[in-house]
Formats: structure tokens, C-alpha cells, sequence
């Protein structure tokens, strides 16, 4: 279970904030964490993460201060935790070190299902394939927590449904998932509950379920929260 309570984020150099009275991420669940560029879905991911400061309030990871959780979550995020000059092979020795539950065989069979050659540096790789090493690094390390920023690569709807499936079928079962997306068609069928922030706020917070009871896609909620105006802080 992930926890936050009172998290107030801000940075020094602009005015964007993150203010999360209460928020609480069961075990198990999938989470999308949807919104427009800057309503501060990364920044909340990196929270979680335990990167950067706070200036308030308290993040943790079932019970435990996130900071102490680092081997139990994977965040997998464009920016990528490689170095450049690293081979994928290199990079695997690196894993196997700093994550205890890195499963190297499931990383060679990813690396292989992805066309990803093992012995060429990163840097000659495409952005797609920059992504697809992310995540198979990202998987391999056997998380119960994964924080996905972005995850989808591929400019076409077949290669996003592939990286979907394939990232569904490496997960074990009872990892918790929070996926940060602008594709919500794609994810409306794979999450269980969506989270909507706009400008630092959670504005809706639903499971898909009971939004379909209504008739309702997370397009029309999207939508909604566009339309109107914040009442409450979360
Ligand atoms: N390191 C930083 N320093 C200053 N401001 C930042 C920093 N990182 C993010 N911000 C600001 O915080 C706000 C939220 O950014 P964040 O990246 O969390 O949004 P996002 O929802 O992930 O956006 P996108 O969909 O474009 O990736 C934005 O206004 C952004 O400019």
C-alpha cells in the first residue's frame, strides 16, 4: 500500500505545485494517473520515488517511509536510469548490483523480444529503443512497486498495444502499477482506477467500473474536470 498524507510539493523555480491531502494506493491495483502536460503527473510519480524534497507531508510505502522502500519499487521513465556509454549487457551487471531481485534471464529474453542488440552502446539507440531497454530493465527487477512515466513507445497504435501487452504479461500478478499516460484510450481497458490531476490537484479519483456503470468514458471525465472548477483541495 502506498500512502500519502498532507504532500505539499513545490520547486524553486517556477510556481507549479503538487498538494495531496490524502491518498492512499492499495496492493495490487492499477492505477493511470492521467491529466494534461504539467498537472504534475510526473512530479507526483517521482514523489513516490523519493526523489527530491518535499516541503511538506509524508510519503509511505506500506507503512514505511518511501526513502527506506527503493528496492521494492521500479520506476520506469524516458529519462532512463543508464548511462549511455553502457552496453544493455553492461548495464544488466549494473542491475544485478544495485537490485537484489534483478532476474537476468527475464532481462536477455526481453532484450531479445525487443530486438535490442545486447553489445552496442545506448547512446546510438532510438528514443523507442532507449524505452523499450527502460522497461525492460524496469520489469526485471522483480518490483512490487512500478512506477511507470509514460511508458507507451512506438508512434503507432500496434507497437503501444505490444509494449501494453508485453508489460502486462511480464508482471507477475500482484504488483501495484501506477502508469502516467495521454493515451487514455489504450488504458482505459487495463487500469482499475484512474487518478486526474489538474494544476498540482487530484480533480477526480474513480474506478473505471463504477465509471462505465455510467455510461461514462475517461475521455467524458477528462472532460469534466476541464469544465469545471476545483471545490475542494483532495
Ligand atoms: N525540476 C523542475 N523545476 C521547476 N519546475 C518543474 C520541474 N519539474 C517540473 N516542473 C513544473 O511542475 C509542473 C508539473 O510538471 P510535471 O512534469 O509533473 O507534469 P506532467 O503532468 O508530468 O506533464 P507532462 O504530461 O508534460 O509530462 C509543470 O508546471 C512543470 O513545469
Amino acid at each position: 500500500m502506498i500512502e500519502l498524507k498532507y504532500v505539499d510539493k513545490r520547486y524553486p523555480t517556477s510556481n507549479a505545485l503538487l498538494y495531496i491531502n490524502g491518498l492512499t494506493i492499495g496492493k495490487g491495483e492499477i492505477v493511470g494517473i492521467l491529466g494534461e502536460n504539467g498537472s504534475g503527473k510526473t512530479t507526483l510519480l517521482k514523489s513516490i520515488m523519493g526523489i527530491g524534497e518535499l516541503q511538506n507531508g509524508e510519503i509511505t510505502i506500506e507503512g514505511k517511509p518511501n526513502t527506506d522502500q527503493y528496492e521494492r519499487m521500479a520506476f520506469i521513465t524516458e529519462e532512463g536510469s543508464f548511462l549511455p556509454d553502457m552496453t544493455p549487457r553492461n548495464y544488466a551487471r549494473f542491475l544485478a548490483e544495485f537490485f537484489p531481485r534483478f532476474d537476468r534471464d527475464y532481462y536477455n529474453r526481453l532484450l531479445e523480444l525487443y530486438e535490442l542488440p545486447p553489445d552496442r552502446k545506448i547512446k546510438t539507440f532510438s528514443k523507442g529503443q532507449k524505452m523499450k531497454l527502460e522497461i525492460s530493465a524496469g520489469l526485471s527487477k522483480k518490483a512490487d512497486y512500478l512506477l511507470m512515466d509514460e511508458p507507451f513507445v512506438g508512434k503507432d497504435i500496434f507497437s503501444r498495444r505490444d509494449s501494453l501487452k508485453l508489460m502486462m504479461s511480464g508482471l507477475q500478478g500482484d504488483e501495484t502499477l501506477l502508469i502516467t499516460t495521454h493515451l487514455i484510450d489504450e488504458i482505459e481497458n487495463v487500469i482499475d482506477r484512474a487518478i486526474i490531476l489538474h494544476k498540482g490537484l487530484i480533480r477526480a479519483d474513480l474506478y473505471v467500473d463504477d465509471m462505465r456503470e455510467e455510461g461514462k468514458s475517461l475521455a467524458d471525465v477528462m472532460q469534466e474536470v476541464r469544465n469545471t472548477k476545483p471545490r475542494y483541495h483532495n
